[in-house]
């Protein structure tokens, strides 16, 4: 079953909590946490200590994607907040190898996050090291933004790979997924659907999932 990762970035910010509580409820498998640091991306969102304050309020996994320069400096801080997997992108890493081991080494999933335009390439020797690959359908940086159908391709190639080499890696599908462009992504192979504004923007937020879900 594809698991649904809502993306707490379209969540009404002063209600956090209740608004984590109600995905939840709803049947979300992960909590996707955007932080964005105006550098990387040309957006300001939240930090470690954020996470840190809703750690306590879900026993989900907190899905952490990093949209920063220099990741390494604060692995450690989203480590200790309470993440459970934490994605860098392939374009803010220069010693991605070495990002990858500091996350695991602090006993949290690691994932790699590729831009639109970034080829599978940047992933092939790095695949064997990692539980995630996030495909990005939107240029990072801000919730709502259409779905940019050109990945799906990209998609299918990581599951490929990852099917060759008979390994456990999730692939997860990041912006402007919602009912009708999630069936493109699970068909290519993700088994990890984000959604924001598809889920917080809608009233029946169990039927929001489920529709994203396919069920
Ligand atoms: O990483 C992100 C943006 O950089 C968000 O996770 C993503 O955009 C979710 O929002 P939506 O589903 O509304 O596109
Ligand atoms: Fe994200």
């Amino acid at each position: 079953m594809v698991k649904i990762a809502p993306s707490i970035l379209s969540a009404d910010f002063s209600k956090l909590g209740e608004e984590i509580k109600a995905v939840e409820m709803a049947g979300a498998d992960y909590i996707h946490v955007d932080v964005m640091d105006g550098h990387f991306v040309p957006n300001i969102t939240m930090g470690h200590l954020v996470l840190k304050a809703i750690r306590p309020l879900t026993e989900l996994p907190l899905d952490v994607h990093l949209m920063i320069e220099n990741p390494d400096s604060y692995i450690e801080d989203f480590a200790e907040a309470g993440a459970d997997i934490i994605t860098v992108h392939v374009e803010a890493a220069t010693h991605l190898h070495r990002t990858i081991q500091l996350i695991k080494a602090k006993g949290v999933k690691a994932g790699v996050v590729l831009n639109p335009a970034t080829p599978v390439d940047a992933i092939k020797h790095i695949i064997h090291d990692i539980d995630m690959v996030l495909l990005m359908t939107v240029n990072p940086g801000f919730g709502g933004q259409s779905f940019i159908q050109n990945v799906v391709p990209k998609i299918k190639e990581v599951s490929e790979l990852v099917q060759t080499h008979g390994l456990n890696v999730e692939i997860e599908v990041d912006g402007g997924v919602n009912a009708e462009t999630a069936p493109l992504c699970i068909e290519a192979g993700a088994n990890v659907l984000v959604a924001g504004s598809a889920i917080y923007g809608k009233k029946d937020l169990k039927d929001a999932i489920n529709s994203i879900r396919g069920v």
